[in-house]
């Protein structure tokens, strides 16, 4: 299988925020953007892997700031690291100002995908190879999130986790 960049994946997905899709504040739903999320993530993961993708986990979700009602928002995630059979995907989330487009990060999450044959068994995905320097960071730091989250999950032994032991004894 060919080695892939994060661009291939890239997905940029933008909508706005209409009522039925806000809280009592009149700011969009914490669900709605999840969903959102999960989506650009699939089609990124489904762009890396070109096979039917399923969400294995939501590694990380930072809600920093509130999007008001009418915003336009901007969804955008790429592959950040493929491993055997999953993938990580970095989730970016942007608002456009109204008047003079200037664009500011609203949230963040980073998702696991998995990529699954027809029957739902796991199926290999191509190698990922970061370019930019920020694809780089991710990169690195992606190994660690994964043991974190297999410990999570008990799917991992803590003492199993060199990159996340790693991270307390530098
Ligand atoms: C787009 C959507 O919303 S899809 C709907 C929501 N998602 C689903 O329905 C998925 C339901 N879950 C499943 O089908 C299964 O649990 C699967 C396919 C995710 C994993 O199946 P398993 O039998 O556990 O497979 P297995 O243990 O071999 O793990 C497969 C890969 O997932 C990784 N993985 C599994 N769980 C996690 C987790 N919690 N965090 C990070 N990685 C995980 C494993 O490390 C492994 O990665 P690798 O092959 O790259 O090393």
């Amino acid at each position: 299988m060919e080695a892939k960049s994060p661009s291939a994946s890239r997905t940029t997905m933008t909508d706005m925020v209409l009522p039925s899709e806000t809280n009592a504040l009149q700011n969009l739903f914490g669900g709605e953007l999840l969903a959102r999320m999960d989506r650009a993530a699939s089609i990124a993961a489904g762009r890396h892997s070109r096979r039917i993708t399923v969400t294995a986990s939501v590694n990380h979700v930072a809600f920093n700031l509130a999007i008001p009602l009418g915003s336009v928002v901007t969804v955008e995630a790429a592959v950040s690291r493929a491993y055997n059979t999953s993938m990580e995907v970095y989730i970016d989330v942007w608002i456009e100002d109204r008047y003079n487009g200037k664009r500011t990060k609203a949230n963040e999450a980073i998702y696991t995908f998995v990529a699954v044959d027809e029957t739902g068994k796991p199926t290999e995905v191509p190698e990922l190879i970061p370019e930019t320097p920020l694809e780089i960071t991710r990169f690195e730091g992606a190994l660690r999130r994964k043991q974190l989250s297999l410990v999570l999950a008990g799917k991992m032994k803590p003492d199993n986790a060199t990159e996340l032991k790693a991270l307390f004894t530098k």
